[in-house]
């Protein structure tokens, strides 16, 4: 079986996979001689190589697994057409994002940005303008397994916690949950709102002036899963209505440099940066080890996604 791995796990890793003792050439993408080295491999790790390769000319492709968490960059016929396993990055870089998140909210309640302004300009002025996270409604659009990583760091902040997902199903570590066709309370009453959906046909512009509308002044909005998520031009039009915005995603990425929201004095651009980690490599050659180890044994991954026509 030939697998061609995007991401370099380690040795530790690759000698746990050879240790499996079945016929398994494991092949870095970095070593490939020449793009036609690829087309006979019957799995393949990528993250972005869709575009790189000619998806027509595999002859054996029976499952990929894409080192993201997202699969909106996956070609969704080919998989279907093929019949072919798709895996993702299930769980491994929610912890970091949920840390980030936190440092975000943080970052906005306490007006870091200002007090890195002044340190550059050696001035010593304190701000009153510092509030609390304790008692405050954080509210989560999307309850997956990064908002609930999330969710479950920030009751040490004493918070109560809101959530939206696709039919308002109660959910582990979230106090309400509510569904979007529902949801009018939450966008009303929650003191931080979080982006945290996939990009699907569905939730594209889900967050548009309609929803800026209903929250109250002085709240803080982040969007940390997909840039579709938000309508930005709205986004743009609202902005002096919030305490603070944070994006990590953006609908064009980079975000252009003549984008208006460059111009926000109240937001926070974080370059798609929120799931950088050190122990990224660890995490997802884990999820890497069992689900190969299960296709080599069983034929199938260990996880997969199994209506990819859903989206996530
Ligand atoms: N900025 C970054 O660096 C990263 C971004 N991401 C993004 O974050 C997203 C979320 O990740 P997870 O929490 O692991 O995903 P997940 O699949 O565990 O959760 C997705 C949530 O969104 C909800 N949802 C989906 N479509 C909906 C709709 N139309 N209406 C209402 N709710 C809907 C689901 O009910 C679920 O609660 C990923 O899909 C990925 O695109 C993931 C990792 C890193
Ligand atoms: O996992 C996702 O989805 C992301 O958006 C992450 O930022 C990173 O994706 P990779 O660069 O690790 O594929």
């Amino acid at each position: 079986m030939k697998v061609i791995l995007n991401r370099d796990l380690g040795q530790k890793k690759i000698d746990m996979i050879r240790d499996l003792g079945y016929d398994v050439e494991l092949i870095l993408e970095k070593d490939l001689k020449s793009r036609d080295d690829y087309y006979d491999a019957d799995v393949w790790f990528t993250y972005q190589g869709f575009s790189k390769v000619d998806m027509d000319r595999w002859t054996n492709l029976k499952y990929i697994h894409t080192t993201s968490r997202g699969i909106d960059q996956v070609p969704k016929d080919f998989v279907v057409d093929r019949g072919c396993y798709l895996s993702c990055n299930t769980t491994g870089y929610s912890v970091p994002m949920a840390e980030s998140i936190i440092m975000y909210i943080l970052e906005v309640f306490k007006n870091t940005r200002t007090m890195f302004d002044k340190q550059d300009k050696r001035l010593w002025k304190m701000d009153s303008n510092w509030i609390e996270l304790a008692g405050k409604r954080v509210g989560f659009l999307g309850t997956g397994n990064i908002s609930y990583q999330t969710a479950k760091r920030l009751r040490a902040f004493d918070v109560e916690i809101w959530g939206v997902n696709t039919n308002g199903r109660s959910v582990e570590g979230f106090d309400r949950t509510f569904s979007l066709g529902e949801s009018d309370e939450f966008f009303k009453e929650c003191d931080v709102i979080i982006g945290l959906m996939p990009a699907t046909e569905k939730t594209s512009g889900l967050i548009d002036g309609s929803k800026f509308e209903l929250m109250k002044k002085g709240t803080t909005f982040l969007n940390i899963g997909r840039g579709n998520l938000v309508n930005h031009q709205d986004l743009v039009k609202y902005g002096p209505k919030f305490r603070g915005i944070v994006i990590d995603v953006a609908d064009c990425e980079p975000l252009p440099a003549d984008s208006p929201l460059w111009d926000l004095d109240n937001i926070i651009v974080s370059p798609h940066n929120s799931w950088v980690s050190e122990n990224n490599i660890e995490r997802l050659g884990d999820i890497v080890y069992e689900n190969l180890k299960s296709f080599i044994e069983t034929g199938r991954p260990k996880t997969w996604v199994e209506d990819i026509n859903r989206g996530y």
